[in-house]
């Protein structure tokens, strides 16, 4: 963890020792050199130097942006995709043309729920977002490190996300709400038997699996769709911390995961992943057993095993956090020709809701920020003006459209099938949960997820214990009466919650 000779510890002492000297001659922020004297800065009557205590202290106070409602922590970095395995014949889209074709990309990784200045190992599910510079335009996969999400229903966005957060009156994080939650839409357990076993702490960001989770929608040249959901295996193999280190790092190095990431990379120790796909074709969509939409579902490995893709390698750390990481939008709704994206109704929300977020985060133009330009295509359209930055604005082509005057036209792809059209109800049924308590955790994670769970429940009302247990009960009755002993015994509760900190 924090070691005082480590490169995130050493980047200013690093900085030195690479330039010569100062690297220039300090100015206004409109560009006149300032008149400075050591010991009569502020004090003096110097217009210049009034000037400059104006334009320092006027420009500090806006130096926050709205901090992310969700996901407002996080560690990134930058890197490539590379083809190893040919899809084409799936997916038409140029990123996978050729085996060898390399794509930048960009990677943001964020707990849920902790503010921006949190704690890195809260017990929480984990953001794993990565936006592809294609020659087509941005296609971003904005996923989590756990293969299913918490419920279906756009709907429930709002409501989950306030019972997660802190308790209106109290301004803390109350476990009664968290459990309310849970056990009024119990399909969320089926993710939640994930974050309570060993990975709702991720030993760092390196070490973490990444999954699009949605079914994402793709077809080829010939117009023919497949269904695919997007894996990203750490080669370094998963890793998690147990609730003992989980709490020893909230206290002794709350930013451990965004040191970690810094520091591999910094060193050379290039994190990568092998990028898979599941493959299902429109007959398996329509006789699969269940919807296979469904983001609180996996679809099984055994019945659909993953078709490695490519390797994604991260090896390149922000210059400078909040230009390249802070400012950062993805959305899911940055598709690109050949991916249609997720047909299901929590995607469909998921476009406008990332869209709407950083129009207020970041303002009109938050695609002309550098960091979600798409590096490898120029952008004309009919957007113009607004709140900086603006880049050239699209010069002096024309603004309007249809327009008889060379102004930008359409793409047409003739082979373009229709998205499909689902009719979703509700996720009810606790099988797959069932089958991870089962057949994927193992004992120890069992153990873990049991502790964990009473260690939480503990703390919420009689009622909402009771409700827990029930649910629990139903997934596995193992599961359920071993709950229910741990609340009956009077052992202290030594265990992390994230809610502790
Ligand atoms: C499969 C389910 C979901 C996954 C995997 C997911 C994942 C993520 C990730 C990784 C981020 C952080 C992006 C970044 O690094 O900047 C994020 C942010 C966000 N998510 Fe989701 N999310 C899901 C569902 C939803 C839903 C249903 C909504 C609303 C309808 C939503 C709204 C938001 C918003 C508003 C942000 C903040 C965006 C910003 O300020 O830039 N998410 N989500």
């Amino acid at each position: 963890s924090h070691v005082p000779g480590d490169p995130a510890a050493q980047q200013i002492v690093q900085f030195k020792q690479r330039t010569e000297g100062p690297v220039g001659i300090l100015k206004t922020s409109a560009g006149s050199p300032i008149e400075y004297k050591e010991g009569y800065s502020s004090i003096t009557s110097n217009l210049i130097q009034h000037e400059y205590l104006m334009d320092s202290l006027t420009h500090l106070v806006r130096e926050r942006l709205p901090e992310r409602i969700v996901h407002a922590k996080a560690g990134g970095a930058f890197g490539y995709f590379e083809v190893t395995h040919d899809i084409s014949h799936l997916c038409k889209a140029k990123l996978f043309e050729s085996i060898g074709k390399k794509t930048p990309v960009a990677a943001r990784f964020s707990p849920v729920v902790v503010e921006r200045g949190g704690i890195d190992t809260s017990r929480d599910a984990r953001g794993f977002a990565v936006k592809f510079y294609t020659e087509e335009g941005n296609f971003d996969i904005v996923g989590f490190n756990t293969p299913m999400y918490v419920y279906k229903d756009p709907l429930l966005f709002t409501t989950f996300v306030h019972s997660q957060k802190r308790n209106p009156a109290t301004n803390l994080n109350d476990l009664n709400m968290f459990w309310d939650f849970l056990t009024l839409r119990p399909e969320s357990l089926h993710m939640f038997l994930l974050i309570f076993s060993d990975r709702g702490i991720p030993d760092g960001y390196r070490h973490m699996p990444g999954f699009g989770i949605h079914t994402f929608e793709v077809y080829n040249d010939h117009g023919e769709t497949s269904y695919l959901r997007f894996h990203f295996v750490p080669d370094a193999g998963i890793r998690n911390l147990n609730s003992e280190e989980g709490r020893r790092l909230a206290a002794d190095d709350p930013d451990y995961a965004t040191r970690d990431l810094y520091n591999a990379i910094a060193k050379g120790d290039f994190p990568s992943w092998t990028v898979a796909v599941q493959i299902l074709s429109l007959e398996d969509v329509k006789r699969m057993p269940f919807d296979p939409f469904d983001v609180t579902k996996v679809i099984p490995l055994d019945e659909f095993p993953l078709h490695p893709v490519g390797r994604f390698v991260l090896n390149k750390n922000p210059i400078n956090y909040f230009a390249e990481i802070e400012q950062l939008a993805y959305s899911p709704a940055n598709l690109v020709p050949g991916i249609l994206g997720g047909p299901d109704k929590l995607f469909e929300a998921r476009r406008l809701a990332y869209r709407d977020a950083q129009y207020y985060r970041l303002g009109a133009n938050f695609n002309k920020i550098p960091v979600n330009c798409p590096l490898q295509t120029a952008v004309l359209n009919y957007n113009r003006d607004g709140r900086a930055p603006l880049q050239d604005n699209n010069r002096d082509n024309p603004n309007y459209f249809p327009n008889s005057f060379h102004g930008p036209v359409p793409y047409i792809d003739e082979k373009r099938p229709r998205n499909l059209q689902l009719i979703q109800d509700e996720s009810r049924n606790f099988e797959q949960a069932r089958e991870l308590y089962v057949n994927e955790l193992t004992k120890q994670e069992r153990d873990s997820l049991v502790s964990n769970a009473v260690a939480s429940l503990r703390q919420a009302a009689g009622f909402l214990q009771e409700r827990a247990v029930k649910w629990f009960s139903l997934i596995h009755s193992d599961l359920g009466a071993r709950i229910a002993h741990g609340l009956k015994s009077n052992q202290t509760n030594t265990e992390y919650h994230w809610q502790d900190y």
